[in-house]
C-alpha cells in the first residue's frame, strides 16, 4: 500500500483504496491511502508548525529545492508520463507533455524565488519612507482535480513553496500515483518536514477537514463549479474567512467564421473538444460557426474524426485514450442523450467502443444543430462531445459566445484581423485563443477565468504571487525634520 506524507513521514493509514486503469480496468495500478480526518488534522499541524521557519528560509534555499523537483521531473518524464497516463486515461504523448510541463513550472517558480520584488515609495509625509513588501499567507490547503495530476498540482505547490508557505496537498481520489510520485520528489528534494504534506483520501472527509481547520489560511481549488461553490460557502462565513481561489468549469466557444482557413478550424476544433478525451475545463464545447461555413465545417469535421483512433492511453497511435471513470462516462452518455431529446442531431460518434482492454471507450460525438439555450451548450459536460451551433455572422457568433454563465477560454478562426481584433477585445473570459485550440497554455502567464469559471487571484506564471502573498505596506519615520 502507498502511503501518505505527513509532518516529515510516510505514515501508514487504516484504509485505502485502488487505483484503477481506465484503459483497461483489470488493471489495478496500486493501492492508495485513505486518510482519516484526524490524519488529516495532523497533517495540518504540522504545516502549522513548520510554516514560521521555512516562511523565513532564504530564497537561495527555496529556489535550489524548486529546482531540483523541477530537474528530476523533467528528467524523468517518460516513466511518470506513463503512469500518468496510466491511472488518467490521456494519451502517452499527452501524459508525457503534462510531465514535462510540471517540471518545467517547479523551474520557473525556482527563478521567481529569486525575483521577488517589493516597492518602496515616498510618503506623503515628511521624512516617512514607505515600503511595500510581500510576506507568505501560511498553511494554505491544495485541492486538485483528477484531469491533469501532475501540472495542476504543481502549479499550485509550486507558488505555494516558492513564496514560503507550507503546504496540505489532497490530490483527486482518482488519480493518487501521479501525486505520490510528486511527494516522493518532492521530500527527496529536501523540503523540511511539516512544510510539505500529502494527504491522499477522499474530498468529503480531507478536503472538508481542510476547509473548516482555522490552521489553513488559504485554499487553491480546482474541479467542479458544485464543489467550488461549497467550498466558498464553507471558507467564506461569520466563523471564518480563508483566502480562495478556485478555478471551476467552463463552457468555451470556439467561433469559425466564413473567411476562416477550414483546415486549421477543423484541427483547432478537434484538439480543443476531443484531445485528452475533452477532459479539460478549457475544452471547446461549443463550436459557433457562421452560416457561410457551417456545412463544410460539419463534414470536415466528421472526417476528420473518422481517422480518429480510439484506444488504450497507453498504445502507439492512440489519439484519443479512454473516459476517466464509469461515472464520467455515464455523465458523458446522458448528455449526449439529452442533446438529441432536446433536438440536436449527433452526427459522429457517440458509440461505446469495445477494445482489446476493457475500459471505458466512447467515440468522440459532435452534435450539429444545437441552440445556445440547450442544457449540452449551457453545462459542463467534461467529456469528448462537442456541439454545433449556427450564427449568421460575426456579430451573433460573438453574441454567442459570450452568453455562457462560464468565462475561462474563447478562440475564434479567422483570416480577418479586423475579427480577430475585435473578438480579443469583446471576448468575456479570462484566455481568447486566436486560430489556436481553446485548450493548452503556457505555464509561465497568468490562467484563469472569469464570470462563474473562477474565483479569486488568477494561476501561474508571476500573477500566481496575488494568491500566495500577502502584502504588507510599512512606514518609517528616520526622525530628521521636513
Ligand atoms: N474544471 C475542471 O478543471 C474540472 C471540472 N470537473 C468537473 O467536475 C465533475 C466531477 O468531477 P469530480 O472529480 O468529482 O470533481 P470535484 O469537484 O468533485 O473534485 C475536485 C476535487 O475536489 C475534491 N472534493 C470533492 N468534494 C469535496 C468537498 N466537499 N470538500 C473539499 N473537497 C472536495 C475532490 O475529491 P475526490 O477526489 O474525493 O473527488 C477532488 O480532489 C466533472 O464531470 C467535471 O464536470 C472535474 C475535474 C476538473
Ligand atoms: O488547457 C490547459 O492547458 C489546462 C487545462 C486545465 O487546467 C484544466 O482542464 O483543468
Amino acid at each position: 500500500m502507498t502511503n501518505n506524507y505527513i509532518a516529515g513521514e510516510w505514515l501508514p493509514v487504516a484504509g485505502a483504496a485502488p487505483n484503477i486503469n481506465p484503459s483497461n480496468t483489470n488493471d489495478v495500478v496500486g493501492d492508495y491511502a485513505h486518510a482519516s480526518i484526524a490524519e488529516t488534522e495532523r497533517a495540518i499541524a504540522a504545516a502549522y508548525d513548520a510554516f514560521p521557519a521555512w516562511s523565513r528560509s532564504t530564497i537561495q534555499t527555496r529556489h535550489d529545492i524548486l529546482k531540483a523537483i523541477g530537474d528530476e521531473i523533467h528528467a524523468r518524464k517518460d516513466e511518470l508520463g506513463r503512469l500518468l497516463s496510466r491511472e488518467e486515461g490521456k494519451t502517452l504523448p499527452e501524459g508525457i507533455g503534462e510531465v514535462a510541463r510540471a517540471g518545467q513550472i517547479f523551474q520557473f517558480f525556482a527563478g521567481e524565488c529569486l525575483r521577488m520584488a517589493g516597492e518602496k515609495l515616498p510618503s506623503v509625509r515628511p521624512s516617512v519612507d514607505v515600503e511595500i513588501t510581500r510576506e507568505p499567507v501560511g498553511v494554505i490547503g491544495l485541492i486538485t482535480p483528477w484531469n491533469f495530476p501532475i501540472a495542476i498540482p504543481a502549479w499550485k505547490i509550486a507558488p505555494a513553496l516558492a513564496y514560503g508557505n507550507a503546504v496540505v496537498f489532497k490530490p483527486a481520489e482518482l488519480v493518487p500515483g501521479s501525486a505520490h510520485a510528486l511527494a516522493e520528489i518532492i521530500v527527496r528534494a529536501g523540503a523540511p518536514a511539516g512544510v510539505f504534506n500529502l494527504v491522499m483520501g477522499r474530498g468529503s472527509v480531507v478536503g472538508e477537514a481542510m476547509l473548516s481547520s482555522s490552521k489553513v489560511s488559504a485554499i487553491s481549488f480546482t474541479g467542479s463549479v458544485l464543489t467550488g461553490r461549497k467550498i466558498a460557502q464553507t471558507c467564506i462565513t461569520s466563523e471564518q474567512m480563508k483566502k480562495l481561489q478556485l478555478e471551476m468549469g467552463g463552457k468555451n466557444p470556439m467561433v469559425v467564421l466564413d473567411d476562416t482557413d477550414l483546415k486549421l478550424a477543423v484541427e483547432c476544433a478537434v484538439n480543443s473538444a476531443f484531445f485528452s478525451t475533452g477532459q479539460r475545463c478549457t475544452a471547446s464545447s461549443r463550436l459557433i460557426v457562421t452560416d457561410g461555413i457551417h456545412d463544410r465545417f460539419v463534414a470536415a469535421m466528421q472526417k476528420r474524426m473518422q481517422g480518429l483512433v480510439i484506444d488504450s492511453a497507453l498504445k502507439a497511435g492512440t489519439h484519443v485514450g479512454p473516459v476517466v471513470d464509469q461515472s464520467q462516462l455515464d455523465q458523458d452518455l446522458k448528455y449526449i442523450s439529452i442533446g438529441q431529446a432536446e433536438g440536436a442531431k449527433l452526427v459522429a460518434g457517440g458509440e461505446l467502443l469495445k477494445r482489446e482492454t476493457p475500459g471505458f471507450y466512447l467515440a468522440p460525438a459532435l452534435l450539429t444543430e444545437v441552440s445556445n439555450q440547450m442544457r449540452v451548450a449551457r453545462e459542463e459536460i467534461f467529456g469528448p462531445v462537442a456541439t454545433v451551433i449556427r450564427a449568421k455572422d460575426y456579430d451573433e457568433a460573438l453574441e454567442l459566445a459570450n452568453d455562457t454563465p462560464f468565462g475561462l477560454s474563447s478562440g475564434i478562426c479567422t483570416t480577418s484581423l479586423k475579427y480577430a481584433s475585435h473578438f480579443k477585445r469583446n471576448a468575456e473570459a479570462g484566455m481568447v485563443m486566436v486560430n489556436l485550440p481553446t485548450a493548452g497554455v503556457d505555464y509561465h502567464v497568468p490562467f484563469g477565468g472569469r464570470k462563474g469559471s473562477s474565483y479569486g487571484p488568477r494561476e501561474q506564471g508571476r500573477y500566481a504571487q496575488e494568491f500566495y502573498t500577502t502584502v504588507k505596506t510599512a512606514y518609517t519615520f528616520d526622525g530628521n525634520g521636513p
